[in-house]
């Protein structure tokens, strides 16, 4: 039987790809196979797909997956979540939202500037809840390193559970100047990380801030990850290296990070909308809207 075709947004955050896909009238599923097809496209080309499904819990506003490029699955993503809220909020007017993920509950806020703000939940650091392969007790510097073992290009990251995994590696000089699409790969796919692991290298630019990049798990390299950021910044401050609220700047843009006290880390950025159009689910296929509308439903 053939499924009926769903609206789409192609939008931003900070420059993080994404595709904002209604799924809220059907009950079919977007396939790894379709993902995969999108992501290869030019003009489709994504890192992550947010499919936005009927709330499953009440109280929640809906549920949402989260789709990488490569077709996996991952259990969070700040900048997709600021794209579903500046989606849902151009739709209803409504500015607050309550999302279910498969990693749990997340709490968004549209603001009167447009900022959208993200409660990212609490970032654990138990090695299993990384997950890391073996017991490490401290999780603020693992002993992982690549390069020469008596002078490693990088070395002893931070990890840290966003939700999804993060290792954090931190660089003195300019982060652009070091190889991330080489290292991104062997260090993703390294056997410490059974999850596989997002993998960024930060640089420390003042007690407020950071610059950083980053190597996502199932995408490549990024123009910003969101609970990179956060996962950066929680590090950053856990280590001493910084307050506990930080800017931090990465190629697509710049975001505010806050730890607070209760722990929760609340992300605030912008989303950016760019075209729209329907999308078969199940094979990929799509076309674009001809008037440029600004809802998804
Ligand atoms: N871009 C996202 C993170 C997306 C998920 C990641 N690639 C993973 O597999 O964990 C963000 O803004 O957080």
């Amino acid at each position: 039987m053939a499924v009926p075709s769903v609206p789409f947004a192609r939008m931003n955050g900070c420059g993080n790809e994404i595709l904002v896909v209604d799924m809220r009238e059907t009950t079919a599923r977007v396939r790894p196979d379709a993902a995969i097809a999108l992501a290869g496209r030019a003009e489709t080309h994504f890192d992550q797909i947010m499919a936005i499904h009927q709330a499953k819990t009440p109280g929640t506003d809906a549920y949402v997956r989260i789709i990488n490029a490569d077709g996996s699955e991952a259990e969070a993503c700040g900048n997709g979540t600021r794209c579903v809220v500046q989606a849902l909020s151009a739709e209803t007017g409504q500015t607050r939202f309550t999302f279910e993920t498969p990693a749990g509950l997340l709490l968004a806020e549209e603001h009167e500037d447009g900022l959208i703000s993200v409660d990212m939940g609490k970032p654990r650091f138990g090695w299993q809840d990384i997950p890391l392969a073996e017991e490490f007790r401290d999780t603020r510097a693992i002993e992982l390193q690549i390069g020469p073992i008596d002078a490693p290009v990088l070395h002893s990251p931070s990890v840290v559970s966003m939700g999804n995994p993060h290792a954090i590696f931190w660089v003195k000089g300019d982060v652009d100047a070091l190889a991330l699409d080489r290292f991104g790969p062997i260090l993703e796919n390294h056997p410490i990380f059974p999850a596989r692991a997002n993998i960024s290298i930060a640089q420390i630019t003042s007690p407020t801030s950071l610059t950083m990049r980053t190597w996502e798990r199932g995408v490549g390299l990024t123009r910003a990850c969101g609970s990179a950021a956060c996962a950066a910044a929680v590090s950053a401050a856990r280590t001493r290296r910084t307050d506990r609220e930080v800017a931090v700047t990465q190629p697509g843009g710049k975001l505010s990070i806050l730890w607070r006290e209760d722990e929760h880390v609340i992300m605030t950025g912008p989303a950016e909308w760019e075209w729209s159009g329907m999308l078969d689910p199940e094979t990929g296929n799509f076309v674009r809207d001809a008037a440029e509308g600004r809802e998804i439903g």
